[in-house]
């Protein structure tokens, strides 16, 4: 059985005739925890979208779970977590654990009504993400930082084996940032969910990925952490397109 989750081989996409990703090649294996970063515009949610299959490439192949993504049909094995997730409002009628539920409908299909099971299988990934305790509130009442982790547990509640995030700390204060990561890194340690995350937080989540892939349209770097760390500020800087000083201990300002 392979323990391949994702791979990428040769992807090349043209959006018109402008290229947004060349020839870039990637795996994913079981377990792994990749940071992919990359400056604005270098084709981090083109290549999101590409996995998901929100956007067929202009070439190249990609397999999921070691099979090819045109028949995949597992839906429930990935989970997904985008930037915008955060963006309730005080009057949005939902409680923290409706919220959850809602994430097992692609599963039971939208009119079936949830279950004891459903219900406990919702509280069990609120524990993880330690909001259980915030079940019964509307989730509209919860900080910016609490209903991202509201909607991790949404996609654990499937029980997946990749969570892929597209910048989940957009909106969420600085001093929940470094949590939120580190309960990332135990979702991976513990529970071993692979993790694709795309991230401008480079110096937070440089630290917890076991792997780190550098795309600027192609990949410049990828692979694990204390590789990426032997690579000096000018060669960072280089394929990044604009000078980058590596922080230290509690100077963790985004690079963007
Ligand atoms: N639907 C689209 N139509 C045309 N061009 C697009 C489209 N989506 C993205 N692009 C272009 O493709 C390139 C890569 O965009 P993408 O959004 O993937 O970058 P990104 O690395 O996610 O950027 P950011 O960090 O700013 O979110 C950019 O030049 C962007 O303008």
């Amino acid at each position: 059985m392979t323990n391949s989750i994702i791979n990428l081989e040769h992807i090349t996409h043209k959006f018109n005739h402008s290229i947004a990703l060349s020839d870039v090649s990637l795996e994913v294996k079981q377990g792994e925890f990749w940071a992919l970063i990359g400056p604005n515009g270098s084709g981090k949610s083109t290549l999101l979208k590409i996995i998901l299959g929100l956007l067929k490439p202009s070439q190249g192949t990609i397999e999921l779970f070691g099979g090819p993504i045109d028949s995949f049909n597992q839906q429930q094995r990935i989970g997904y977590v985008s930037q915008k997730s955060n963006a309730f409002t005080t009057k949005f009628p939902a409680t923290v654990l409706e919220v959850v539920k809602s994430g097992l409908t692609s599963k039971k299909g939208l009119f079936k009504r949830f279950n004891k099971e459903d219900e406990q299988r919702a509280i069990d990934a609120l524990h993880v993400v330690k909001m259980a305790d915030r079940k019964d509130e509307s989730i509209g009442d919860l900080s910016g930082g609490q209903q991202q982790r509201v909607f991790i547990a949404r996609a654990l509640v499937s029980h997946p084996d990749l969570l892929i995030m597209d910048e989940p700390t957009v909106g969420i204060d600085r001093q929940n940032v470094e949590s939120f990561y580190s309960m990332l890194s135990e979702l991976n340690r513990e529970y071993g969910i692979a993790i694709l995350l795309v991230t401008h937080e480079i110096d937070v989540v440089t630290k917890l990925a076991t792997h780190i892939a550098c795309l600027n349209r192609s990949i410049h770097f990828h692979g694990v952490h204390a590789d990426y760390e032997k690579m000096s500020e000018t060669e960072l800087s280089g394929w990044y397109g604009h000078p980058i000083r590596r922080l230290h201990q509690k100077e963790t300002e985004p690079v963007r």
